[in-house]
């Protein structure tokens, strides 16, 4: 793991790393909130953040809140831009079809991974240079492996439209 940046941070709690060599620090909720049933609602953390400029910080799920409880985060991750001063919020969305989720203050709903980021400087061209992959994307490799009966139509894709590319020429395994 890289050298610690320094972030200037205004909270009760200091985001914590569960474990050396963790990238994500955990959030907790500063506020108490109930989730319906595939309902959403926006969890305050009581964390505010200064980050060196270069830097952004990425608001992700936990997996354990995701496999246990169906819990995610709507617009995951979550960009927090190194010139925001207001609260970290989390929109965290309950995926599960039948069981309600409570969310207790101090509870940890979250986690925030900073990074260095570049920004680009877009050069508009009129055509861009070659690649192997070219165009193809969008499951255009094709699956590892189907057990028989498990496999999706041959010709089509999850919304039913006919592939296009070599896979869809050659008669290509998909
Ligand atoms: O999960 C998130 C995502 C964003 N933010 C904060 C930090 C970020 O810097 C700011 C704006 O986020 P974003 O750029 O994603 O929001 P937007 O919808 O594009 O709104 P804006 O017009 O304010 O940029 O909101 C959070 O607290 N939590």
């Amino acid at each position: 793991m890289s050298e610690a940046c320094e972030v200037l941070i205004v909270s009760e709690t200091v985001p914590d790393y569960a474990h050396p060599g963790d990238a994500g620090a955990d959030l907790r909720a500063a506020e108490p909130a109930v989730l319906a049933p595939g309902e959403r609602a926006v969890v305050g953390t009581g964390v505010a953040i200064a980050l060196p400029d270069g830097y952004a910080a990425f608001v992700v799920p936990r997996s354990g809140l995701a496999a246990k409880h169906g819990i995610t985060i709507v617009n995951s991750p979550g960009t927090v831009d190194a010139g925001y001063r207001g609260e970290i919020k989390v929109t965290l969305l309950n995926t599960d079809a039948r069981v309600p989720y409570s969310v207790a203050v101090g509870d940890r709903i979250a986690q925030l991974i900073v990074m260095p980021v570049t920004r680009a400087r877009f050069v508009p061209v009129d055509r861009l240079p070659g690649s192997e992959r070219g165009e193809g994307g969008f499951g255009s490799t094709g699956y590892a492996h189907r057990t028989a009966g498990a496999a999706p139509a041959a010709d089509s894709d999850a919304n039913g439209a006919a592939p296009t590319g070599d896979a869809a020429t050659t008669g290509e395994q998909r």
